[in-house]
Protein backbone atom coordinates (compact mmCIF):
# COMPACT_ATOMS: atom_id res chain seq x y z
CA UNK A 1 0.00 0.00 0.00
CA UNK A 2 3.11 2.15 0.18
CA UNK A 3 2.62 4.49 -2.88
CA UNK A 4 -1.12 5.38 -1.90
CA UNK A 5 -2.82 6.97 0.16
CA UNK A 6 -2.50 4.96 3.69
CA UNK A 7 -5.82 3.16 4.30
CA UNK A 8 -5.63 0.69 7.35
CA UNK A 9 -8.61 -1.06 6.24
CA UNK A 10 -6.39 -3.09 3.63
CA UNK A 11 -4.75 -4.42 6.80
CA UNK A 12 -7.20 -6.67 7.47
CA UNK A 13 -7.27 -8.27 3.71
CA UNK A 14 -3.31 -7.71 3.93
CA UNK A 15 -3.12 -9.85 7.63
CA UNK A 16 -3.60 -13.87 7.37
CA UNK A 17 -3.40 -16.01 10.09
CA UNK A 18 -0.55 -18.21 11.04
CA UNK A 19 -1.63 -21.64 8.84
CA UNK A 20 -3.94 -23.08 10.22
CA UNK A 21 -3.46 -26.46 7.98
CA UNK A 22 0.41 -26.71 8.84
CA UNK A 23 -0.96 -26.75 12.29
CA UNK A 24 -2.11 -29.97 11.79
CA UNK A 25 1.36 -30.80 10.22
CA UNK A 26 2.80 -29.57 13.25
CA UNK A 27 0.58 -31.63 16.05
CA UNK A 28 1.34 -34.64 13.70
CA UNK A 29 5.16 -34.19 13.72
CA UNK A 30 5.19 -33.48 17.56
CA UNK A 31 3.48 -36.55 18.22
CA UNK A 32 5.56 -38.89 16.59
CA UNK A 33 8.25 -37.29 19.11
CA UNK A 34 6.95 -39.99 21.25
CA UNK A 35 6.66 -37.31 24.26
CA UNK A 36 3.35 -36.96 25.82
CA UNK A 37 1.09 -34.29 24.72
CA UNK A 38 1.63 -31.40 26.29
CA UNK A 39 4.72 -32.79 28.07
CA UNK A 40 6.52 -29.56 27.12
CA UNK A 41 4.36 -27.46 29.03
CA UNK A 42 3.77 -23.92 26.86
CA UNK A 43 6.62 -25.14 24.86
CA UNK A 44 4.47 -26.93 23.13
CA UNK A 45 2.10 -24.26 22.37
CA UNK A 46 4.60 -21.76 21.31
CA UNK A 47 6.23 -24.32 18.74
CA UNK A 48 3.23 -24.42 16.80
CA UNK A 49 2.88 -21.01 17.04
CA UNK A 50 6.05 -20.87 15.47
CA UNK A 51 6.14 -23.34 13.31
CA UNK A 52 2.29 -22.10 11.74
CA UNK A 53 4.06 -18.81 11.47
CA UNK A 54 6.76 -19.80 9.49
CA UNK A 55 4.25 -22.10 7.64
CA UNK A 56 7.40 -25.16 7.95
CA UNK A 57 7.23 -28.45 9.04
CA UNK A 58 9.53 -28.72 10.78
CA UNK A 59 9.97 -25.08 12.02
CA UNK A 60 13.45 -23.65 11.58
CA UNK A 61 15.02 -22.68 15.13
CA UNK A 62 14.89 -18.69 15.28
CA UNK A 63 18.99 -17.60 14.41
CA UNK A 64 17.82 -13.83 13.73
CA UNK A 65 15.94 -12.26 16.81
CA UNK A 66 16.25 -8.59 16.68
CA UNK A 67 15.19 -6.05 19.27
CA UNK A 68 13.82 -3.13 17.87
CA UNK A 69 13.44 0.10 19.77
CA UNK A 70 11.18 3.14 19.34
CA UNK A 71 12.09 6.40 21.10
CA UNK A 72 10.55 9.12 21.09
CA UNK A 73 9.68 12.25 23.64
CA UNK A 74 6.21 13.09 24.84
CA UNK A 75 5.06 16.63 25.51
CA UNK A 76 3.16 15.37 28.70
CA UNK A 77 6.19 14.49 30.74
CA UNK A 78 6.09 18.87 30.99
CA UNK A 79 2.96 17.63 33.73
CA UNK A 80 5.68 16.06 35.60
CA UNK A 81 4.10 12.29 35.20
CA UNK A 82 7.39 10.96 35.15
CA UNK A 83 10.77 10.30 37.81
CA UNK A 84 12.65 11.16 34.21
CA UNK A 85 12.49 15.22 33.05
CA UNK A 86 10.81 16.14 29.79
CA UNK A 87 12.47 15.37 26.88
CA UNK A 88 15.48 13.10 28.60
CA UNK A 89 14.96 10.08 26.16
CA UNK A 90 17.87 10.81 24.38
CA UNK A 91 19.79 9.74 27.32
CA UNK A 92 18.20 6.32 27.74
CA UNK A 93 19.04 5.91 23.84
CA UNK A 94 22.64 6.77 24.34
CA UNK A 95 22.82 4.40 28.03
CA UNK A 96 20.80 2.08 25.34
CA UNK A 97 23.27 1.89 22.52
CA UNK A 98 26.34 2.56 24.84
CA UNK A 99 25.57 -1.19 26.29
CA UNK A 100 24.53 -0.08 30.03
CA UNK A 101 20.45 -0.27 29.76
CA UNK A 102 19.13 -3.30 31.53
CA UNK A 103 17.74 -3.89 27.75
CA UNK A 104 21.04 -3.68 26.09
CA UNK A 105 22.73 -5.48 28.61
CA UNK A 106 20.55 -8.78 28.12
CA UNK A 107 20.38 -8.13 24.64
CA UNK A 108 24.43 -8.64 24.45
CA UNK A 109 24.04 -12.20 26.59
CA UNK A 110 21.66 -13.24 24.07
CA UNK A 111 23.64 -11.96 21.29
CA UNK A 112 20.36 -10.30 19.81
CA UNK A 113 21.31 -6.71 17.72
CA UNK A 114 19.48 -3.75 18.68
CA UNK A 115 18.23 -1.03 16.39
CA UNK A 116 16.94 1.82 18.11
CA UNK A 117 14.88 4.24 15.60
CA UNK A 118 14.05 8.02 16.47
CA UNK A 119 10.69 8.97 16.00
CA UNK A 120 10.51 12.45 18.02
CA UNK A 121 12.87 12.77 20.40
CA UNK A 122 13.54 16.38 21.49
CA UNK A 123 17.71 16.63 21.29
CA UNK A 124 19.86 18.01 18.26
CA UNK A 125 19.88 15.08 15.78
CA UNK A 126 23.74 15.48 15.41
CA UNK A 127 23.82 14.73 19.21
CA UNK A 128 23.00 11.12 18.77
CA UNK A 129 24.69 7.82 17.61
CA UNK A 130 25.70 7.73 14.20
CA UNK A 131 23.86 4.11 14.52
CA UNK A 132 20.16 5.20 15.39
CA UNK A 133 17.86 4.57 12.86
CA UNK A 134 16.09 8.77 12.08
CA UNK A 135 12.71 8.83 11.54
CA UNK A 136 12.04 11.58 13.04
CA UNK A 137 9.04 13.32 12.58
CA UNK A 138 9.32 16.20 15.10
CA UNK A 139 11.18 17.28 18.09
CA UNK A 140 9.24 15.81 21.11
CA UNK A 141 5.14 15.20 20.06
CA UNK A 142 2.59 17.26 22.03
CA UNK A 143 0.86 17.48 25.04
CA UNK A 144 -1.90 14.99 24.78
CA UNK A 145 -3.64 16.33 27.54
CA UNK A 146 -4.49 19.40 25.62
CA UNK A 147 -3.66 18.73 22.26
CA UNK A 148 -3.13 16.94 19.12
CA UNK A 149 0.58 15.18 19.64
CA UNK A 150 0.71 14.95 16.34
CA UNK A 151 -1.18 16.52 12.93
CA UNK A 152 -2.59 14.37 10.49
CA UNK A 153 0.14 14.16 8.20
CA UNK A 154 3.14 13.60 10.54
CA UNK A 155 0.73 10.74 12.15
CA UNK A 156 0.88 8.96 8.78
CA UNK A 157 4.45 9.94 7.99
CA UNK A 158 5.21 8.18 11.68
CA UNK A 159 2.85 5.19 10.28
CA UNK A 160 4.58 4.53 7.59
CA UNK A 161 8.38 4.88 8.86
CA UNK A 162 7.26 2.05 11.30
CA UNK A 163 5.96 0.41 8.29
CA UNK A 164 9.15 0.92 6.82
CA UNK A 165 11.39 -0.59 9.38
CA UNK A 166 9.08 -3.76 9.49
CA UNK A 167 9.37 -4.29 5.99
CA UNK A 168 13.52 -3.37 6.30
CA UNK A 169 13.39 -6.57 9.35
CA UNK A 170 11.81 -8.76 7.10
CA UNK A 171 13.57 -8.20 4.31
CA UNK A 172 16.61 -8.31 6.34
CA UNK A 173 16.28 -12.24 7.46
CA UNK A 174 14.98 -11.23 11.01
CA UNK A 175 12.76 -14.08 12.22
CA UNK A 176 11.86 -12.42 15.34
CA UNK A 177 11.27 -9.40 16.49
CA UNK A 178 11.38 -8.40 20.43
CA UNK A 179 9.76 -4.71 20.31
CA UNK A 180 10.67 -1.91 22.92
CA UNK A 181 10.13 1.74 23.73
CA UNK A 182 12.19 4.33 24.64
CA UNK A 183 9.75 6.94 25.80
CA UNK A 184 9.68 8.98 28.99
CA UNK A 185 5.76 10.30 29.20
CA UNK A 186 5.13 7.40 27.69
CA UNK A 187 3.44 5.24 30.01
CA UNK A 188 0.75 8.14 30.42
CA UNK A 189 0.11 7.82 26.44
CA UNK A 190 -0.05 4.24 26.59
CA UNK A 191 -2.38 4.38 29.62
CA UNK A 192 -4.63 6.75 27.45
CA UNK A 193 -4.78 4.80 24.45
CA UNK A 194 -6.03 1.55 26.54
CA UNK A 195 -8.25 3.55 28.47
CA UNK A 196 -10.22 4.45 25.71
CA UNK A 197 -10.13 1.40 23.66
CA UNK A 198 -10.77 -0.92 26.83
CA UNK A 199 -13.53 1.96 28.08
CA UNK A 200 -12.06 2.18 31.63
CA UNK A 201 -11.37 5.24 33.79
CA UNK A 202 -7.53 6.73 33.87
CA UNK A 203 -7.58 5.61 37.66
CA UNK A 204 -7.95 1.75 36.50
CA UNK A 205 -4.92 2.49 34.12
CA UNK A 206 -2.47 4.50 36.05
CA UNK A 207 0.10 3.32 37.50
CA UNK A 208 3.93 4.33 38.59
CA UNK A 209 5.16 4.02 34.91
CA UNK A 210 9.48 3.97 34.52
CA UNK A 211 10.12 4.31 37.92
CA UNK A 212 8.07 4.74 41.43
CA UNK A 213 6.71 8.45 41.35
CA UNK A 214 5.05 9.17 44.23
CA UNK A 215 1.36 9.85 45.34
CA UNK A 216 1.06 13.36 43.50
CA UNK A 217 3.16 12.59 40.28
CA UNK A 218 0.32 9.77 40.05
CA UNK A 219 -2.56 12.13 40.56
CA UNK A 220 -1.04 14.27 38.09
CA UNK A 221 -0.85 10.76 35.76
CA UNK A 222 -4.32 9.93 36.39
CA UNK A 223 -5.20 13.86 35.30
CA UNK A 224 -3.28 13.93 31.81
CA UNK A 225 -4.71 10.62 31.61
CA UNK A 226 -8.54 11.55 32.10
CA UNK A 227 -7.83 14.67 30.36
CA UNK A 228 -6.34 12.81 27.14
CA UNK A 229 -9.61 10.28 27.28
CA UNK A 230 -11.62 13.10 26.89
CA UNK A 231 -10.10 13.81 23.58
CA UNK A 232 -9.15 10.27 22.48
CA UNK A 233 -12.88 9.48 23.01
CA UNK A 234 -14.70 11.43 19.96
CA UNK A 235 -12.06 9.97 17.59
CA UNK A 236 -11.81 6.03 18.66
CA UNK A 237 -13.51 5.17 15.70
CA UNK A 238 -10.81 6.41 13.49
CA UNK A 239 -7.01 4.75 14.56
CA UNK A 240 -5.14 7.06 12.79
CA UNK A 241 -6.75 9.94 14.62
CA UNK A 242 -6.76 8.21 17.47
CA UNK A 243 -2.95 8.07 17.30
CA UNK A 244 -2.51 11.36 16.03
CA UNK A 245 -4.69 12.99 19.26
CA UNK A 246 -2.88 10.88 22.26
CA UNK A 247 -0.04 8.56 21.01
CA UNK A 248 2.64 10.62 20.25
CA UNK A 249 5.25 9.57 17.33
CA UNK A 250 6.68 6.55 18.79
CA UNK A 251 3.53 4.87 20.04
CA UNK A 252 1.77 5.52 15.91
CA UNK A 253 5.44 3.96 14.41
CA UNK A 254 5.31 0.83 16.74
CA UNK A 255 1.55 0.15 15.76
CA UNK A 256 2.68 0.53 11.95
CA UNK A 257 5.02 -1.86 12.92
CA UNK A 258 2.89 -4.30 14.52
CA UNK A 259 0.63 -4.24 11.63
CA UNK A 260 3.26 -4.17 8.89
CA UNK A 261 4.96 -7.13 10.52
CA UNK A 262 2.14 -9.22 10.76
CA UNK A 263 1.59 -8.86 6.83
CA UNK A 264 5.12 -9.38 6.87
CA UNK A 265 4.76 -12.97 8.78
CA UNK A 266 7.21 -12.02 10.92
CA UNK A 267 6.50 -13.31 15.01
CA UNK A 268 7.06 -10.21 17.44
CA UNK A 269 7.35 -10.28 21.28
CA UNK A 270 5.81 -7.69 23.17
CA UNK A 271 7.50 -5.97 26.03
CA UNK A 272 5.41 -3.61 28.24
CA UNK A 273 2.35 -1.89 28.68
CA UNK A 274 3.86 0.57 25.61
CA UNK A 275 3.75 -1.87 23.17
CA UNK A 276 0.70 -3.63 24.37
CA UNK A 277 -1.03 -0.36 23.87
CA UNK A 278 0.36 -0.18 20.25
CA UNK A 279 -1.33 -3.73 19.65
CA UNK A 280 -4.64 -3.10 21.43
CA UNK A 281 -4.52 -0.14 18.70
CA UNK A 282 -3.63 -2.46 15.76
CA UNK A 283 -5.74 -5.13 17.07
CA UNK A 284 -8.95 -2.36 16.28
CA UNK A 285 -7.38 -1.74 12.88
CA UNK A 286 -7.23 -5.66 12.22
CA UNK A 287 -8.42 -8.57 14.80
CA UNK A 288 -6.38 -11.13 13.05
CA UNK A 289 -3.01 -9.38 14.00
CA UNK A 290 -2.40 -10.54 17.27
CA UNK A 291 -1.96 -14.14 16.14
CA UNK A 292 1.52 -12.91 15.25
CA UNK A 293 2.23 -11.62 19.00
CA UNK A 294 3.07 -13.33 21.96
CA UNK A 295 3.45 -11.35 25.00
CA UNK A 296 6.86 -11.82 26.71
CA UNK A 297 5.99 -10.50 30.30
CA UNK A 298 3.48 -8.70 32.83
CA UNK A 299 5.10 -5.79 33.97
CA UNK A 300 3.99 -3.44 36.61
CA UNK A 301 1.79 -1.20 34.84
CA UNK A 302 -2.23 -1.90 35.11
CA UNK A 303 -3.19 -1.34 31.90
CA UNK A 304 -1.12 -3.66 30.69
CA UNK A 305 -2.79 -6.52 31.71
CA UNK A 306 -6.54 -5.22 30.53
CA UNK A 307 -4.85 -4.85 26.88
CA UNK A 308 -3.55 -8.35 26.86
CA UNK A 309 -6.58 -9.40 28.47
CA UNK A 310 -8.48 -7.78 25.20
CA UNK A 311 -6.22 -9.70 23.10
CA UNK A 312 -6.46 -12.85 24.68
CA UNK A 313 -2.86 -13.04 25.20
CA UNK A 314 -1.41 -14.55 27.80
CA UNK A 315 2.40 -13.43 29.30
CA UNK A 316 4.88 -15.76 29.69
CA UNK A 317 6.77 -14.46 32.45
CA UNK A 318 5.44 -12.28 35.32
CA UNK A 319 8.57 -10.74 36.45
CA UNK A 320 6.89 -7.41 37.14
CA UNK A 321 9.43 -5.55 35.38
CA UNK A 322 9.21 -1.67 34.48
CA UNK A 323 12.17 -0.38 32.58
CA UNK A 324 10.60 -1.02 29.13
CA UNK A 325 13.25 -0.51 26.40
CA UNK A 326 12.49 -4.49 25.74
CA UNK A 327 14.01 -5.61 28.79
CA UNK A 328 10.89 -8.05 29.82
CA UNK A 329 10.10 -9.39 26.20
CA UNK A 330 14.10 -10.14 26.26
CA UNK A 331 13.37 -12.16 29.18
CA UNK A 332 11.13 -14.47 27.47
CA UNK A 333 12.87 -14.52 24.15
CA UNK A 334 15.08 -17.71 25.19
CA UNK A 335 11.52 -19.45 25.67
CA UNK A 336 10.41 -18.79 22.43
CA UNK A 337 14.13 -19.65 20.92
CA UNK A 338 13.66 -22.77 22.60
CA UNK A 339 10.37 -23.39 21.58
CA UNK A 340 11.59 -23.74 18.13
CA UNK A 341 14.56 -25.53 18.82
CA UNK A 342 12.43 -27.96 20.50
CA UNK A 343 9.99 -28.24 17.64
CA UNK A 344 12.69 -27.73 15.09
CA UNK A 345 15.26 -30.81 16.41
CA UNK A 346 13.52 -33.29 18.59
CA UNK A 347 13.78 -36.79 16.82
CA UNK A 348 10.55 -38.22 15.20
CA UNK A 349 9.45 -41.83 14.15
CA UNK A 350 9.05 -42.45 11.05
CA UNK A 351 5.84 -43.72 11.46
CA UNK A 352 4.02 -40.54 9.62
CA UNK A 353 -0.18 -42.32 9.37
CA UNK A 354 -2.86 -42.22 10.99
CA UNK A 355 -1.32 -41.02 14.69
CA UNK A 356 -4.66 -40.04 15.99
CA UNK A 357 -3.80 -39.36 19.97
CA UNK A 358 -1.17 -37.08 20.88
CA UNK A 359 1.64 -39.12 22.54
CA UNK A 360 0.82 -42.40 20.86
CA UNK A 361 3.59 -42.79 18.55
CA UNK A 362 5.41 -43.60 21.63
CA UNK A 363 3.97 -46.79 21.33
CA UNK A 364 4.57 -47.51 18.32
CA UNK A 365 7.44 -49.20 19.34
CA UNK A 366 9.55 -51.12 16.50
CA UNK A 367 9.31 -49.60 13.45
CA UNK A 368 11.78 -46.40 14.18
CA UNK A 369 14.51 -45.72 11.61
CA UNK A 370 15.49 -42.57 13.51
CA UNK A 371 14.90 -42.84 17.62
CA UNK A 372 12.22 -40.96 19.06
CA UNK A 373 12.64 -38.31 22.02
CA UNK A 374 12.01 -40.81 24.37
CA UNK A 375 14.31 -43.65 22.96
CA UNK A 376 16.79 -41.05 23.05
CA UNK A 377 16.48 -40.13 26.74
C1 LIG B 1 16.85 2.51 34.32
C2 LIG B 1 15.69 2.77 33.43
C3 LIG B 1 15.87 2.64 32.09
C4 LIG B 1 14.80 2.88 31.27
N1 LIG B 1 14.72 2.81 29.96
C5 LIG B 1 13.50 3.09 29.62
N2 LIG B 1 12.72 3.34 30.66
C6 LIG B 1 11.30 3.53 30.61
O1 LIG B 1 10.71 4.64 31.26
C7 LIG B 1 9.95 5.45 30.38
C8 LIG B 1 8.48 5.31 30.49
O2 LIG B 1 8.04 5.57 31.76
P1 LIG B 1 7.34 6.93 32.13
O3 LIG B 1 6.05 6.98 31.37
O4 LIG B 1 7.15 6.84 33.60
O5 LIG B 1 8.27 8.06 31.74
C9 LIG B 1 10.44 5.03 29.06
O6 LIG B 1 11.56 5.77 28.65
C10 LIG B 1 10.72 3.60 29.25
O7 LIG B 1 11.43 3.02 28.23
C11 LIG B 1 13.54 3.22 31.72
C12 LIG B 1 13.34 3.34 33.06
C13 LIG B 1 14.39 3.13 33.92
C14 LIG B 1 14.18 3.26 35.38
O1 LIG C 1 5.51 -1.49 30.57
C1 LIG C 1 6.19 -0.70 29.91
O2 LIG C 1 6.22 -0.67 28.67
C2 LIG C 1 7.01 0.29 30.62
C3 LIG C 1 6.94 0.34 31.97
C4 LIG C 1 7.70 1.24 32.60
C5 LIG C 1 8.50 2.05 31.89
N1 LIG C 1 8.55 2.00 30.57
C6 LIG C 1 7.79 1.11 29.92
Amino acid sequence: MSDRTLDLDDFSDLIERPHGGLRRDAEERRARTGLPDQALGRLDELGEWLTAAQAKVPVEPLRQPKLVVFAGDHGVAELDVSTRPAGSTHALVRSALDGLSPAAILARRLEVPLRVVDMALDCDPAELPADVTRHRVRRSSGRLDTQDTLTAEEAEQAFRAGMAVADEEADAGTDVVVLGDLSVGGTTAAGTLIAALCGTDASVVTGRGGGDIDDLTWMRKCAAVRDGLRRARPVMGDQLKLLAAVAGADLTAMTGFLLQSAVRRTPVLLDGVVSAACALVAQRVAFRAPDWWVAGHTGKEPAQAKALDRMALEPLLDQQVAVGGGTGALLALPLVQAAAQLAAELPVSEESEEVDGAGDAATEEGETANASALDAT
